[in-house]
């Protein structure tokens, strides 16, 4: 474990460079949580084009905020998992699948609001 950042009574002095590294790491190793940050970017782009309302603005951040979360927490069960259980095991595909589902949900809901938003700016836009 590197120390090099915890003080002497061995609390964490930035405990949020943990964190960023844990982000860092997971956007380096993990192909889906690449493809979702490219659809946030996508979608961001796609509100300042629009020139979003703040409501919409708010929506946008927040389903964004709400996949790449579920993404984060899936990966950790994942390797939790794999760290734990590395054999095959029918509870270890429960949790892993659920976990999954979790992801699945939020990309939808995600989605369904992306339409919500963008459709009608697309329709001002070609009427
Ligand atoms: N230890 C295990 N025992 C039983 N089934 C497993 C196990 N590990 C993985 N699986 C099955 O394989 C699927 C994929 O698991 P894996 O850990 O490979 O995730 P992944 O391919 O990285 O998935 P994701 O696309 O969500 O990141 C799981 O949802 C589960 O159904």
């Amino acid at each position: 474990m590197n120390l090099a950042l915890n003080d002497k009574q061995g609390k964490s002095v930035f405990g949020f460079i943990h964190a960023w590294n844990g982000l860092k790491a997971i956007t380096r190793t993990e192909r889906n949580f690449r493809i979702h940050i490219m659809a946030a970017v996508f979608a961001v782009a796609a509100g300042l084009a629009f020139r979003l309302s703040v409501i919409k603005w708010s929506v946008i951040i927040l389903v964004i905020g709400l996949v790449l979360i579920a993404e984060i927490l899936n990966t950790a069960i994942e390797k939790m998992l794999d760290y734990l259980k590395p054999d095959l095991h029918p509870q270890a595909k429960f949790i892993k699948d659920l976990a999954a589902g979790s992801v699945l949900v939020s990309a939808v809901i995600a989605v369904l609001a992306g339409m919500l938003v963008f459709i009608p700016e697309l329709y001002k836009l070609f009427r």
